[in-house]
């Protein structure tokens, strides 16, 4: 395996390989990057993983600067595992020489719900890097997890608009055994914050089990699960929102195929999570 740090080190390496399998990801790697990890080894004959933390999907006051960066751990975690011939990790100066990137990929205004409307820009951040890092590694397949089911659909719909030449290729959410989907961030949490924060997904298998077994007040199911969390000391509750699953709109009562997303903060650590419907 490879460590690659070079955009011109990188693009020598492609020239001399057949099909190529993509995971981005920003490093502090978990169980839920190596199922991306796996499904792309067995989706092309290459796989290369990148590891950068993108300043520009960070907005002001975010977690930039405490995000965890651990690219040696990173590395033999990938090593232990196999099969993955480079690991993609550029520094700053590399992928943004003109510290400001003048052009950047705007998605359409879905980015700017949910997730986009607490976090402005970070949408425009994400679609810029991916699309540097797609047009660098020319991949034919690429990974994305649906835990971060609206960034997947930010690339989903960018992929096809923009005609790129790369098949998406969507990964389920891995999870702890308490259901707490796994994430970099929940390195942040305390012990006894990291008791809690499963309650995040508990709520969306309810509200999920409420609208199989008829409901279709999806307002009445968020208000009741962010009643419930602010009990339980959840202040900042970003948004709790039932949406349809193909197009990110607000989910109609005859819509068959429902996503419920969710992201609130627990101390100072944003956690995001979702659940599909399909009835
Ligand atoms: N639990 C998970 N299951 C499946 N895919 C995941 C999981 N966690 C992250 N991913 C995917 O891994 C890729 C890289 O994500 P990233 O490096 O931001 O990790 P993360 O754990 O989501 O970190 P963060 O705490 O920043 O949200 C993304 O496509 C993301 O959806
Ligand atoms: C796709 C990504 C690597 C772009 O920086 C990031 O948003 C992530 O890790 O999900
Ligand atoms: N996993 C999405 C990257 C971010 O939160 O910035």
């Amino acid at each position: 395996m490879k460590i690659i740090h070079t955009i011109a080190e990188l693009r020598a390496w492609r020239k001399t390989v057949g099909t190529v399998a993509f995971v981005p990801t920003m490093g502090s790697l978990h169980a839920g990057h190596m199922s991306l990890i796996h499904a792309a080894k067995a989706s092309a004959e290459h796989t290369v993983v990148s590891i950068f933390v993108n300043r520009l999907q960070f907005g002001q006051g975010e977690d930039f600067d405490r995000y965890p960066r651990t690219l040696e751990n990173d590395a033999a975690l990938i090593a232990e595992q196999g099969g993955v011939d480079v690991i993609f990790a550029p520094d700053e100066k590399e992928l943004y020489p003109n510290v400001i990137q003048q052009y950047q990929v705007t998605p359409p205004a879905i980015a700017e719900e949910l997730c986009g409307a607490f976090r402005p820009g970070h949408f425009r951040g994400v679609a810029t890097v991916v699309t540097k890092l797609f047009n660098i590694v020319e991949p034919d397949i690429a990974c994305f997890g649906r835990k971060d089911y609206q960034q997947l659909f930010v690339i989903q719909s960018m992929v096809s608009d923009l005609n790129m030449n790369i098949q998406i290729l969507p990964v389920d959410t891995g999870r702890a055994d308490d259901g707490l989907a796994l994430s970099s961030r929940n390195a942040f949490l305390t012990a006894d914050q990291r008791i809690e924060a499963p309650r995040l997904y508990h709520h969306l298998s309810r509200m999920k089990a409420a609208i199989e077994a008829g409901e279709r007040d999806y307002s009445k199911l968020a208000i009741q699960t962010v009643t419930d969390l602010r009990v339980r000391g959840w202040i900042d509750i970003d948004y709790v929102d039932t949406r349809n699953a193909e197009t990110l709109k607000p989910a109609a009562s005859t819509d068959k195929n429902l996503v419920i997303l969710i992201a609130a903060r627990i101390g100072t650590t944003r956690l995001i999570d979702n659940i599909e419907v399909h009835l």
